[in-house]
């Protein structure tokens, strides 16, 4: 399982998370990786944590005033990216050149989208994995995987009719080792989860609780 831990704009350390990141993917058979703010990209990737960008723009080396482009991303450590996370939804032809975009550098790519419908949508542009996450249940600490098992389990056969090469991660909720069991069992490869570890009083020990049934 692929648990990756988005630190949004959550105020937390983000050095500290991937430093507990990198030693709780060390000791457990699931990988873990962690997409803090652009801005922390560089800090982050110094500790060793696999490092995640939570965007790019669709966008080349120019003329582009507060975009953020691949090359820098990838320059400061990343190895991959979201792109059209449901708190930064781009338009279906900017998903296409994000992804693009991180083709270019080799950055691995997670496509984000509400429901099956969207998965499939998703998964035609080509990307490594897609994840699906229902909006209304972000941050509400109530998992996909219980709430709505069927949209998981939409996703992992909207996306195999599409590309069986495009893997499928759930978010939404996700806090708990049992939270991540569940989404195993509906066929997910892997987790995008947020506030159950960034806004933890103590991360390292969630991160330990996600892996510990695994
Ligand atoms: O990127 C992460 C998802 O939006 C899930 O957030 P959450 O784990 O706080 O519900």
């Amino acid at each position: 399982m692929f648990i990756l831990v988005n630190l949004k704009t959550y105020p937390c350390d983000p050095v500290a998370v991937a430093e507990a990141v990198r030693d709780v993917d060390e000791s457990t058979d699931a990988r873990i990786g962690v997409a803090p703010q652009a801005t922390h990209l560089e800090r982050v990737a110094e500790t060793g944590a696999e490092t995640w960008a939570q965007h790019v723009d669709p966008i080349e080396y120019g003329s582009n005033t507060g975009h953020t482009l691949a090359e820098s991303v990838a320059d400061a450590g990343a190895v991959g990216t979201l792109i059209n996370h449901s708190e930064h939804r781009l338009k279906l032809a900017d998903i296409d050149g994000a992804v693009r975009a991180a083709s270019r550098t080799d950055l691995e790519t997670v496509v984000c989208a509400n429901n099956p419908a969207q998965v499939g949508a998703a998964a035609a542009l080509g990307p490594d994995a897609v994840a699906v996450e229902p909006p209304e249940l972000i941050g509400t600490g109530t998992p996909v995987s219980q709430a709505d098992p069927e949209v998981v389990e939409g996703a992992v056969g909207a996306a195999a009719s599409v590309d069986i090469d495009v893997s499928v991660l759930c978010g939404a909720g996700i806090s708990t080792g049992d939270d991540v069991v569940s989404a195993r069992d509906l066929g997910s490869e892997g987790v995008l989860l947020a506030s159950g570890v960034a806004k933890a009083d103590d991360p390292r020990t969630a991160l330990e609780d996600l892996v510990d049934p695994l």
